[in-house]
């Protein structure tokens, strides 16, 4: 293994170097910690390599599978698939290194700076109005087409969700929309099962009503309900079925959420979704499930759309209960809302029109105190290489990104602001903060980390665990 770009790399004691570390590790600067998910760790790094120095780098780290057999060949096989997927709007899979000794993954992927769950967030609890219709179509028209790219290739997401939805925020594809986390899910559940054997997988609240009721395979029309959700959540800022999840079960059933759902969309009935009766769960809990007749649609008014507007049919269409009737993403990409001004762009973050708002971002918090095993390491991080400064984006430079979101203000990476900016970053003005990588104090970064805590436990609009857990995925 162990070869140049979008390579496999593996390392042996043989070639660790004299400081212990990994040899393939030695291509990165380490920065910190940004992220924490089901399957393990996300670091942001910076490639030292001569012809890419400086590049920000997201390092995902494996949990070890709990049986400790390490990465199956199965998985190694899914891995290479997923290194030949290349699309705009999918994150693009740069390096995968396995450590031998004790043989836990990385995947490298490229690095972006926002999400679509910290852009919701940002808008709701922070700037308090609604994401421009630019934005939003634009955002939408990518995650499309990035999908339809998906599932062309037979590769169905299964977790779609607003925090697995990137944006990048670097100078080379400013307000472009990335597919992260998918294929995941095979690596880890390979060959692949059914769902009653493998427990749940997809978030609860984008969870389709197929899989709630028991389907046991996954089709893309569930990627597609997901995508719905999502619509919904950039319009209102808030999840559209907020569920409570029924927590530790390996029972993809979740009467609350189906709840939800119905309670909006009203409640299917056979003769709409004639395979419907088929599902295992429409006959459990038939008090629940089948008892309460809702039958009064209203869905426009919760998205506080017109009935009549385009944006509204897109939305129905893909929030259809029978998955065989659902839109796909072909079809949704040449849906008359993307045909009508204002048209989606390349450049999600910045409206096309005068006089729209450009909103400021802010950038994810680094920890730079914890390391590749999740121990506190307290390094304070390398002030960035000045040569490459153009290539990052705004505020992750150097010690700067320790700093928590809130406390950033950093101007949006636009073109006209770019040279200023790295011009100062490289004079380590960034911002006024730490200039020349003073180290960073322990509470600082005790804020990214508890940042990054609330993240996975936000409890929405006064709903615990946003975005939900999941509890029951298997490594
Ligand atoms: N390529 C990337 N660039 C920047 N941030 C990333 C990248 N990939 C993932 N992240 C961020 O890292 C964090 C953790 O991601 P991860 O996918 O592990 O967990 P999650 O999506 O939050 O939850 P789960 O794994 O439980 O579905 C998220 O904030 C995510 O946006």
């Amino acid at each position: 293994m162990g070869d140049g770009n979008r390579g496999l790399s593996g390392n042996s004691n043989s070639n660790h170097s004299n400081n212990n570390k990994p040899e393939w590790l030695q291509q990165y600067d380490l920065i910190g910690k940004i992220g924490e998910g089901t399957y393990g760790l996300v670091f942001l790094a910076r490639t030292k390599t001569p012809n890419n120095r400086g590049k920000a780098i997201a390092i995902k780290k494996f949990k070890q599978s709990k049986d400790g057999d390490g990465v199956s060949p199965t998985a190694i096989r899914e891995i290479m698939l997923l290194r030949e997927i290349s699309h705009e709007n999918v994150v693009r899979l740069v390096n995968v290194h396995i450590n031998h000794t004790d043989m836990s993954l990385y995947l490298a992927f490229d690095y972006a700076e926002h999400d679509l769950y910290e852009i919701i967030r940002h808008h709701r609890d922070k700037v308090n109005h609604g994401i421009n219709q630019y934005t939003i179509k634009t955002l939408l028209w990518q995650l499309l087409n990035g999908l339809n790219y998906l599932h062309s290739n037979w590769i169905i997401h299964r977790d779609l969700k607003p925090s697995n939805i990137l944006v990048m925020g670097d100078v080379e594809e400013p307000g472009v929309v990335k597919i992260a986390d998918f294929g995941l899910a095979r690596i880890y559940q390979a060959p692949l099962k059914s769902l009653s054997e493998n427990g749940v997988v997809v978030t609860i609240w984008y969870r389709a009503p197929e899989l709630l009721l028991g389907a046991k395979h996954y089709t893309s029309a569930v990627d597609m309900w997901a995508v719905g959700c999502i619509f919904a959540e950039l319009l209102t800022l808030k999840p559209l079925f907020q569920g409570a999840e029924v927590k530790a079960t390996q029972n993809p059933f979740q009467l609350d959420q189906l709840d939800k759902i119905f309670k909006v969309l009203g409640h299917p009935t056979v003769e709409k979704w004639p395979t419907l009766s088929n599902l295992p769960h429409w006959h459990q809990d038939l008090q629940h499930i089948q008892g309460h007749k809702y039958d009064n649609t209203a869905l426009y008014s919760v998205v506080h759309l017109s009935p009549k507007c385009p944006a509204y049919d897109l939305l129905s269409k893909m929030l259809e209960y029978d998955p065989r009737k659902r839109i796909t993403a072909a079809q949704a990409l040449e849906h008359e809302y993307f045909r009508m001004e204002p048209l989606p762009g390349r450049n999600a973050l910045v409206p096309n029109s005068q006089g729209e708002k450009v909103v400021n971002y802010p950038t994810r918090p680094v920890d730079t105190t914890t390391d590749f095993e999740g121990t506190t390491s307290l390094q304070p991080s390398q002030p960035v290489s000045s040569g490459n400064a153009g290539s990052m984006s705004g505020a992750h430079v150097g010690i700067n990104r320790s700093v928590p979101r809130p406390m950033l203000n950093m101007p949006r990476m636009q073109p006209q602001g770019l040279a200023a900016y790295n011009l100062a970053s490289q004079a380590g003005m960034g911002g006024g903060m730490n200039p020349g990588g003073i180290p960073m104090q322990r509470g600082v970064a005790a804020q990214a980390h508890h940042q990054q805590q609330l993240r996975r436990k936000d409890t929405g609009m006064g709903m615990t665990g946003y975005p939900p857990q999941q509890k029951s995925r298997r490594f």
